[in-house]
């Protein structure tokens, strides 16, 4: 349980960068720098990550890099690119961003590491090494030994493996680009008004967040998280940046309050904004998905053992009347489907809410740091565990 690498200093790591192939040369992207940024829009939108039948591709947006890049303690050379020499373009990225994690007892330093891409034509020339042995000198620099990420590929010795879950919001727009199907003994009608969305929210107290919340329900939410095996300690800053992001105009996190009548915030809960290009379709050409990210609840507070049948109950019961409520918000923002994994409590509420399994998983890896396997949500044939639920905390972009 702890790291596993003999212990260094940022003086034994090496100043200079990794050697580069010869047509190539790193670059750093100052997102802060609208050509740069447009740079890593369009390589992301090229050549990032597709579903397994290539018929969808995230489309992360501008917005999305300046949230996800730009939280507090962001570094611009952890923003690291590799560009062809004579022509400039952009052909592969890495990021990191500082976070505090708590794995089981031990609390450290670390990185998150996200949107490795390379283009599509430059797979195979042995890249990706090299720019994970690269971010992870910049990372050593600065005295930080370890990193968390996450993959749709098993590498070696996942901590967790939580499943894809989805709720439909827009059925007929996921069976035209053929993301869901009908069940032979249903005809289109059934499944439209199985999931039907209400169009308005029914828990009482419920209100965006503001700034004025920030303090309270980042009370709630550390209380709340304790009980997970792994999670991501936010400073008040940090809090703030990723559940009141820095945009107004194209918001891409939505964050939720529950105010009581003693004008308490009794739960909090966030979704954002990730939408899907849509590779072959003549029709549509972008899926509005919604992500469940951070929430909490004290609906179980007042029982010590977390899985007290009482308690779970009343946190159950709590999570439906939230949950169904971020999927009416999501609906509200246009989004056409609303994903969330069998990580933290969700399995608590999935089927509840008409979630379906979906046939991807997510496995979380810690780099350097050796830990006992941490539940993922699933029974032993990947059903959602409504018993064990997951001791995964932390939720990645
Ligand atoms: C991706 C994803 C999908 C889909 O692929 C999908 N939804 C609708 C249609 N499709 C094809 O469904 C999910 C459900 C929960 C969490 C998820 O992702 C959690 C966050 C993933 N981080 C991005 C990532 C994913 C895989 C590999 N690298 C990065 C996903």
């Amino acid at each position: 349980e702890g790291p596993i690498d003999s212990k260094k200093t940022p003086d034994d790591i090496p100043d200079e960068p990794l050697p580069m192939l010869g047509d190539f040369e790193w670059c750093e992207i100052d997102i802060q720098k609208e050509n740069e940024l447009e740079d890593l829009f369009v390589l992301l939108n090229e050549n990032y990550v597709e579903d397994k039948d290539s018929s969808f591709r995230f489309n992360y947006t501008k917005e999305f890099f300046n949230w996800a890049l730009k939280s507090p303690g962001w570094r611009k050379d952890w923003h690291v690119g590799v560009r062809v020499k004579k022509t400039n373009k952009l052909i592969a990225f890495i990021s990191a961003i500082p976070v505090n994690l708590r794995v089981r007892s031990n609390e450290f330093k670390s990185v998150e590491i996200n949107f490795l891409c390379i283009h599509k034509q430059l797979r195979a020339k042995r890249l990706t090494p090299v720019l994970i042995k690269e971010i992870t000198r910049r990372v050593n620099k600065c005295n930080i030994w370890q990193a968390l990420y996450t993959s749709g590929t098993i590498l070696p010795s996942p901590v967790s493996t939580p499943r894809y879950a989805h709720r439909p919001i827009n059925w007929s727009k996921l069976y035209d680009v053929g993301f869901t199907g009908c069940p032979i003994d249903k005809t289109k009608a059934d499944m439209l008004a199985y999931y039907a969305v209400p169009s308005v929210t029914k828990t009482a107290g419920l209100r965006a967040m503001e700034l004025r919340d920030v303090d309270a329900t980042l009370v709630l939410f550390n209380k709340y998280q304790s009980r997970f095996d792994m999670v991501q300690n936010f400073t008040k800053e940090e809090f703030q940046h990723w559940f009141l992001g820095n945009d107004e105009i194209h918001k891409v996190v939505f964050s939720y309050v529950v105010e009581n009548e003693e004008g308490e915030i009794t739960d909090f809960f966030s979704f954002y904004s990730l939408p899907f290009t849509i590779l072959e379709n003549a029709i549509h050409k972008d899926l509005g998905i919604g992500y469940l990210f951070y929430y909490a609840s004290n609906a179980d507070f007042e029982y010590t053992d977390r899985f007290d049948k009482e308690g779970t109950t009343a946190l159950r019961k709590r999570l439906d009347s939230l949950m169904s409520d971020a999927v009416v918000l999501a609906r509200s923002h246009k989004m056409d489907v609303f994903n969330a994994l069998t990580s933290q409590e969700n399995s608590l509420f999935l089927e509840d809410l008409k979630f379906g399994p979906g046939d991807g998983f997510l496995n979380f890896y810690l780099f350097n740091y050796k830990t006992m396997p941490i539940t993922d949500g699933l029974t032993e044939d990947k059903r959602f565990d409504t018993e064990k639920r997951s001791n995964v905390g932390v939720v990645m972009l």
